[in-house]
Formats: structure tokens, C-alpha cells, sequence
């Protein structure tokens, strides 16, 4: 089954409520086969955006071209466009292999053409099993994976997600993440996926736009995102434990530092696996005390006060754990450091 996508090109999408502005002029593209997320936080506008591209709303400015015409003013259903949302929607009445079969239905497909349809989705999405159950009789996975495959098997070529994983438990989330990549990778549809999670949205994206308050803080690969968070907003937003931010007197530099920055206004980021512990004689360091050591597994997230009450976390795998109550010195590299100016919430370009 092949399913090429589309090309979409957003640009300056408004959206207003009265006098509230939600979308404030967003504009990205997608390739087709392209998977791009819109992250961010509560009410930033991500559902919005996507039911402008879908025509459930209509927008109050900008304009939504899908492989290059303009479908701004397209009712939703001359979009050919597919939608899965957080709340799955299965009909309780009909079984897996109905609801599946559902939309081509609708459609007048011919019986059939829409038992083949099925049958092949079923395969892709392991289904095939359970195809005569009713949905109440399928796990939340399994009925997520069933949503799915009713997008899949009407054969838009592009797809919008929202939260769709959002009622799962972690390891599902996990397992049906990257079932959604690999069906991107194969079938070459085009995804915009919705997602508040950045672990969600660094592991399944080529692209992610980066939303804050109506607005794209930042669009780039996950990696960009992650290597160079463009504002303090994404350096708090990207990163599990996220990035350190401490202002810089609390930071001691073993060679000079930059002259044209004012240090009263610079914070400097460092992640928590950057820092290194025994201080190696790094380029940069921090005394701390240790406030409280969390065991993660894999890691040791240790939990650290600079002298000027910031709080900062170590990631840390050594074998002699600090313990709380220590007061020790963390190092790392000019490479790991990150700088921002307070004032503006915009990155420094070089290092010190
Ligand atoms: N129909 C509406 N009327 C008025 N305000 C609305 C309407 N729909 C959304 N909003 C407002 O627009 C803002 C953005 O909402 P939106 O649902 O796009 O955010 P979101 O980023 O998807 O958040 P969440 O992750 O919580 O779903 C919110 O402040 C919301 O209250």
C-alpha cells in the first residue's frame, strides 16, 4: 500500500477568539512524507492550529496551501484530510473490522474493494486477530491502534494528530510512537502531530515548531532544538530534566571570559548530563550544595543550590553518589555551554 503525501504550507495563521488572540501569525512547512510537530505548553494555540489546517474552525488571518493551493477557504471536507484525536470515537456497536471499514462505507466503496482495504490495514496495524471484537473488548492500545487504522485505510495523504496517545500508560505511549513513525517512514503520508510532551516530539519528528503563547518560539529538527535551544523558553521546555540556567556569578571561569557581555544579564545553560562530577578542571564550574539525590534507573539525578539560591540538577551515572548535604564543585566544557540574556530571553550566539 502506497499512500504518497502532500506538501503543506501554513503562513501567517491568525486566529482570534473576540478580542482574544490565540494564533498571533505561525508559519512552517512540511515536505510531503514529512512528520512535523507542533509542542508546547497548555493553551498555546497547538489544537487551534490544527483545526484551522483541518477546517473545523475558520481562520481569522494567513492562509493554508496543501501541495501548493490555497484551501484556506475549503469547507473540511474538500481538504481530504485525515484526523485522529485523544478521544478515539470507536463505534461500541460495531466491531473492530466495521468501524475500520466505516468511512468507506460512507464513501460508497464498493464492498469488496473495502474488504481488501481492511484486511490490508488490519495487517499493518496487527489488527488481523481482532477484527470481530467489539471495542470493549480491546485495550486503550489496541483501540488507539484501531483509530488509527480508520485514518489509514481512507488513504489521506495527510493526517493530523492530536494528543493521540494522551489516555495511554508510558509504555504504550512509547510502543505506539514509534508504530505512528514507522507508518510516516513506510506509507510516506504526511503528519502534523500535537503533542505537549517534548520526549514525544524530540523521538517521532523531522520538524518541530516550538509554540509559546500563539507564537512559534522556535522551528527546527528535534536535535536543533535540543543542541541550541533558540530562547530561554525552549531551553526550560526541551530536555528531561531541562537545561540548567544559572546566573553568572554563581559560575566560575578558568580563562577569560567574553568582554562584550554584560554579566549582570547573562544566564548560563548547561545540561544536567553535561556537567561533569568530580570537577575535572573544566572549563567552567559551579560550588553547590547537594539539596536531595533522586535515583532514576540508569542515573542519579542530583539535586543542587548555587550559592545564589538557584536551583540546578547533575545528571549522574559515577559509582560514589554524592549525598545531600555536600557541598560540591560541578565542572563542564565551553563547548556544553549555552548563554542567554536575561533582558531579551534570547540565545548569545558564541560562547564565552
Ligand atoms: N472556541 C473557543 N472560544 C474561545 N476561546 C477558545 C476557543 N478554543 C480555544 N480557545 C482558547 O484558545 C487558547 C488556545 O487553545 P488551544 O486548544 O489551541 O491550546 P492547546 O495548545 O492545544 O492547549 P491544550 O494542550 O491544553 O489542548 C486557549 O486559551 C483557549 O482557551
Amino acid at each position: 500500500m502506497t499512500q504518497a503525501g502532500v506538501s503543506l504550507d501554513v503562513q501567517n495563521l491568525r486566529k482570534s477568539w473576540g478580542k482574544t488572540d490565540v494564533l498571533m501569525g505561525v508559519n512552517f512547512n512540511i515536505e510531503p512524507g514529512g512528520f512535523l510537530t507542533l509542542l508546547g505548553p497548555s493553551g498555546c494555540g497547538k489544537s487551534t492550529a490544527l483545526r484551522l489546517i483541518s477546517g473545523l474552525d475558520e481562520v481569522s488571518d494567513g492562509k493554508i496551501l496543501i501541495e501548493g493551493n490555497d484551501v484556506t477557504q475549503r469547507p473540511a471536507d474538500q481538504r481530504n484530510i485525515g484526523m485522529v484525536f485523544q478521544n478515539y470515537a470507536l463505534f461500541p456497536h460495531m466491531t473492530v473490522g466495521e468501524n475500520i471499514a466505516y468511512g468507506l462505507k460512507v464513501r460508497r466503496v464498493a464492498k469488496a474493494a473495502r474488504i481488501a482495504s481492511v484486511a490490508r490495514v488490519a495487517e499493518l496495524m496487527a489488527l488481523g486477530p481482532l477484527l470481530d471484537r467489539k471495542p470493549a473488548q480491546l485495550s486503550g492500545g489496541q483501540q488507539q491502534r484501531v483509530a488509527l487504522a480508520r485514518v489509514l485505510v481512507s488513504e489521506r495523504p495527510l493526517v493530523l494528530m492530536d494528543e493521540p496517545l494522551s489516555n495511554l500508560d508510558a509504555k504504550l505511549r512509547v510502543e505506539i510512537r514509534s508504530e505512528i513513525r514507522a507508518l510516516n517512514k513506510k506509507l510516506g503520508i504526511t503528519i502534523v502531530y500535537v503533542t505537549h510532551d517534548q520526549s514525544e516530539a524530540l523521538s517521532m519528528s523531522d520538524t518541530v515548531v516550538l509554540m509559546n503563547e500563539g507564537r512559534a518560539e522556535q522551528i527546527g529538527t528535534p536535535k536543533q532544538l535540543y543542541d541550541a535551544p533558540a530562547t530561554i523558553f525552549a531551553a526550560r521546555f526541551i530536555g528531561t530534566p531541562p537545561m540548567n540556567l544559572l546566573p553568572a556569578s554563581d559560575v566560575t571561569v578558568h580563562d577569560e571570559m567574553r568582554a562584550d557581555a554584560d554579566m549582570s544579564d547573562l544566564l548560563i545553560g548547561v545540561r544536567p548530563e553535561s556537567l561533569t562530577f568530580p570537577e575535572q578542571t573544566m572549563e567552567l564550574a559551579a560550588n553547590c550544595n547537594v539539596t536531595s539525590v533522586e535515583y532514576e534507573g540508569s542515573v542519579f539525578l542530583v539535586h543542587l543550590m548555587s550559592p545564589s539560591g538557584s536551583p540546578f540538577i547533575l545528571s549522574y551515572a559515577g559509582a560514589d553518589v554524592p549525598e545531600q548535604g555536600d557541598a560540591i564543585t560541578v565542572g563542564w566544557t565551553r563547548a556544553a555551554t549555552h548563554l542567554f540574556s536575561k533582558t531579551t530571553g534570547q540565545r548569545i550566539p558564541s560562547a564565552p
